[in-house]
C-alpha cells in the first residue's frame, strides 16, 4: 500500500515544516490548514488527503514557558562559596531548605571531577563549558547518569556550530565570559540564539551575563526560554520578587 504523507506547520518560534510518513496509507497532497495562537498554546491543524477525501486532526502545541534562573554567582550567597568544593557544600545546605530547580554552572576546567558530588549534593542541572571538556558526549552521558540534565556553556568567541552535534542531548546556554556577574548584556550573541532556536525549536535555551527588565525582551525575541539573572535581581535587596515578575513580564512580551 503506498504511504500518505503530513506535514505539520507549527508557528511556534518560526514557521517550520516537520515531514513524516506512515506506512499504508493512500498517498494523498497533503494540507496544513489554519495555525491558531490561543492564550499562548499554539494548534496546529494537520491535514491530509486520503482517497481525495481532506480530514484534519488537531494537535496541541505548548510553547516553552519563559524561565527566570537568579544566578546566586552575584549575591551574598556567593560569598558562601568561591570554590567548587565549597558551592558543592553550599548546593547541600539549600537543599535542606528548597526542592526548587538548582542548575549549577560549572565554570571549571575538569568539571566530570564533580558530577558525582554535585548529584549527591542535590544538583538538577549541570552545565559545563564546551571549551573546557575533551570529549562532551561522554560528560553529557555521565551527567545524565546521575540522573541530571545537562547543559553545554559557550562562550563570547566560540562558535555556535562547535554545540551543533550536542543538541540532541542537552539544554543549552550562551553566557558572556564565565566566572563573574556584572558584565554587560551581549546582543550580538543573539544571532547564535536564533541559529539553535532554528534549528531545535523545542530545546530549552539559557543566555546569561547582564540580562535584566530593559533587554530581556531582546533575549526572548531571539528564541531564548530560560534568562539567568544575577545582578539585575540581587543589587535590589528587598526587591526580588517584584524584579522577577518584571522580568517574566518583559520577557513575554514579544
Ligand atoms: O554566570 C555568570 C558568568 O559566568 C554571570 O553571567 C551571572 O551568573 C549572571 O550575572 P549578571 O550579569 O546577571 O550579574
Amino acid at each position: 500500500m503506498p504511504k500518505t504523507m503530513f506535514f505539520i506547520l507549527k508557528r511556534d518560534y518560526e514557521w517550520r515544516y516537520e515531514w513524516f510518513y506512515r506506512q499504508g496509507l493512500t498517498t494523498g497532497k497533503a494540507y496544513v490548514l489554519l495555525i491558531e495562537e490561543k492564550i499562548g498554546v499554539t494548534s496546529a491543524f494537520v491535514g491530509r488527503s486520503q482517497d481525495h477525501k481532506i480530514t484534519t486532526q488537531q494537535h496541541t502545541i505548548m510553547p516553552l514557558p519563559k524561565l527566570i534562573a537568579p544566578s546566586l554567582l552575584n549575591s551574598d550567597f556567593a560569598k558562601l562559596a568561591d570554590t567548587a568544593a565549597q558551592m558543592k557544600e553550599f548546593i547541600e545546605s539549600l537543599r535542606k531548605h528548597t526542592d526548587i530547580f538548582i542548575d549549577c554552572h560549572l565554570m571549571v576546567t575538569d568539571p566530570a571531577r564533580w558530577v558525582k558530588d554535585f548529584a549527591k549534593a542535590g544538583a538538577n542541572s549541570l552545565t559545563f563549558h564546551l571549551e573546557a571538556v575533551e570529549d562532551p558526549a561522554k560528560l553529557i552521558d555521565l551527567i545524565h547518569e546521575h540522573g541530571m540534565k545537562a547543559a553545554i556553556g559557550i562562550k563570547p568567541k566560540t562558535s555556535v556550530e562547535s554545540v551543533v552535534p550536542f543538541l540532541d542531548k542537552v539544554d543549552m546556554i550562551l553566557t558572556v565570559e564565565p566566572g563573574f556577574g556584572g558584565q554587560s548584556f551581549m546582543t550580538d550573541m543573539m544571532p547564535k540564539v536564533e541559529f539553535i532556536r532554528q534549528k531545535k525549536p523545542d530545546l530549552n535555551i539559557q543566555v546569561d551575563g547582564g540580562v535584566d527588565t530593559k533587554n530581556i525582551h531582546i533575549a526572548s525575541k531571539a528564541g531564548a526560554t530560560t534568562f539567568v539573572v544575577g545582578s539585575a535581581i540581587f543589587k535590589h535587596p528587598g526587591k526580588y520578587e517584584a524584579i522577577v515578575n518584571e522580568l517574566r513580564e518583559n520577557a513575554s512580551k514579544l
